[in-house]
């Protein structure tokens, strides 16, 4: 697996890369609602980060503002668009078509920040020809034939568990380099491939910590004994 904490392209740390899609997100609001130009300040406080942090951040686009007026919401918004490869268009194919491979396929959202959903694919026949969001479910036998037709560059594992490593073992050596996991397990991937994780349930266990932290929780009751 990949270091998180290496310099990639261009120098841009990995960190700054993380943070640049909470810019653009707050840029995009801001570019909605007719802001022309934003200071380093209001732009950190809608992204929730400090501002030293963010000049830094940007400053690795080469993007410095200007002393007084602060930053061009438009040119931002393109300069983080073209590091982060939104300025073209993405394919993306879900694999897994069940509650949540649903619920993704019929986000609209995707298509206005550069991903478009190009290929559903399921292995339960009674889910395979079903059309969501326009698109028709393929069988899991057509994976890589799917994803070189459609030219997919990103896929999204929505499987069980247990068939995910599977079906990433099969579009890594189909040439996708980009995975976005939601099912839980740790997948075994080469350095070249990029896998991100997203676990819900992981973030609530952080919630519930602090939860219990504020509510005096079990260390209160431990100091106490
Ligand atoms: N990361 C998160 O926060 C999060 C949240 C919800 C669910 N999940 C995980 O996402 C996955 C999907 O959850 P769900 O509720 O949609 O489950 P689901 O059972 O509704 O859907 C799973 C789908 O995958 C299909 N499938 C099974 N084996 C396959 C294979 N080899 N190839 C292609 N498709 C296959 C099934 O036919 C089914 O349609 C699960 O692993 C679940 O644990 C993660």
């Amino acid at each position: 697996m990949k270091s998180t904490s290496q310099p990639r392209d261009r120098g841009i740390p990995e960190a700054t890369v993380a943070r640049l899609p909470l810019y653009l997100r707050a840029l995009h609001g801001m570019a909605e609602r007719g802001v022309a130009t934003v200071s380093s300040e209001d732009l950190a406080g809608a992204a929730g980060v400090n501002s030293a942090k963010l000049r830094k951040d940007l400053s690795h686009l080469g993007s410095y503002g200007t002393r007084g007026v602060g930053y061009d919401v438009e040119y931002l918004v393109y300069q983080i668009s073209r590091e982060l490869g939104l300025t073209q268009d993405w394919a993306v194919a879900i694999v897994g078509v069940g509650n949540l491979g649903r619920a993704l396929a019929n986000y609209g959202g995707f298509v206005s920040r550069g991903f478009r959903v190009a290929a559903l694919i399921d292995a339960d026949p009674e889910v395979v020809g079903d059309t969501i969001a326009g698109l028709n479910v393929e069988h899991i036998d057509e994976l890589e034939a799917v994803v070189k037709r459609r030219g997919v560059s990103i896929v999204v594992l929505a499987t069980p568990a247990e068939a995910a490593q599977a079906v990433c073992d099969r579009v890594i050596a189909v040439g996708v380099t980009s995975i976005l996991n939601f099912a839980p397990v740790v997948l075994s991937v080469p350095d070249t491939v990029d896998v991100r994780k997203v676990d819900l349930s992981i973030e609530l266990q952080i919630l519930a910590f602090h939860e219990q932290r504020k509510a005096g929780g079990p260390l209160m009751a431990v100091d106490s004994q």
